[in-house]
């Protein structure tokens, strides 16, 4: 496990809302929060977004909730929308708690807590309106024991939206970031058309599109080791279609 970088004050105190989507996450999510909890970030607060997990992850976010009341939100969605979805609901909601900076991260473990310090000073210390944690800058790291054939559909997706969209990041799919509130409030959530994972992409597209500067910061991402990917074949099929609902409906979108 890699040691979290300690931060300059004031910055530590900054008020971090970490938004984590959850869909049978239930033996991820108390390891996830125990790290997130251990970092130097006093200001740090959890806002878990669950989509009613048959395995009862809302129900361990709850118990959580209730041992740390100050630093941890349960949202508890109706059914499954999807990972897009969450976010929207779950960034509005962090938005409008007063929220400085918000990240987004995956419930399983594949986004180290360690890495939000240094991605948060990465942030404070630049102009940028977002700091990716990415795979696929030098330094990044995959898991060896990553299927070889999500490696294979992750560069593939990174080159299909990169030749239709012209995003320059490296890592257009990545989950694991830090915004700056005003950011998101500029991109406005209620543009948002995915409903899935293509959530990722579309973010980036409209930061881009918008005049933020995305700043990309290696990480080593972990294969999830309790579990299965979400991943279906409706929300490939979403993001292989997604870039052209970019194209037509945000080709010419303003602040
Ligand atoms: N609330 C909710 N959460 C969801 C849903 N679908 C997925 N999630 C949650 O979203 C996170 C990512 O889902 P995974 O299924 O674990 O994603 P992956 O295939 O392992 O990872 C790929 O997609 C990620 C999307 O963020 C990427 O971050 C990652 O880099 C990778 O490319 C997990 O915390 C998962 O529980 C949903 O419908 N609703």
């Amino acid at each position: 496990m890699i040691e979290p970088v300690q931060l300059p004050s004031p910055w530590r105190d900054a008020r971090l809302t970490v938004v984590v989507p959850t869909y049978n996450e239930a033996g991820n999510l108390p390891a996830l929060v125990g790290r997130l909890l251990a970092l130097p970030l006093p200001g740090l607060r959890i806002l878990v977004a669950d989509d009613n997990s048959p395995d009862g992850t809302g129900e361990v976010a709850d118990k959580l909730a209730i041992e740390h009341p100050d630093r941890i939100e349960v949202v508890h969605r109706a059914g499954k929308e999807g990972l897009g979805r969450a976010y929207v609901d779950g960034i509005g909601r962090a938005l409008d708690g007063g929220a400085e900076y918000v990240a987004q991260m995956d419930a399983d473990l594949s986004h180290p807590p360690e890495a939000l310090p240094g991605m948060l000073g990465a942030l404070l210390s630049t102009q940028a309106g977002v700091v990716i944690g990415s795979r696929y800058v030098p330094g990044g790291e995959l898991d060896e024991n990553w299927p070889l054939y999500r490696r294979a559909l992750s560069g593939w997706a990174n080159l299909y939206v990169h030749t239709l969209l012209r995003v320059r990041i490296r890592d257009l799919t990545a989950g694991f970031k830090i915004w700056r509130a005003d950011a998101l409030r500029d991109i406005g959530l209620d543009r948002v058309q995915s409903n899935g994972y293509s959530f990722q992409v579309e973010m980036h597209y409209l930061a881009t599109k918008l005049g933020h500067t995305i700043l990309e910061v290696p990480i080593r991402f972990e294969e999830r080791r309790d579990g299965e990917s979400k991943m279906t074949t409706a929300t490939k099929i979403e993001s292989a279609l997604m870039p052209f609902r970019l194209r037509n409906k945000h080709r010419n979108i303003t602040h």
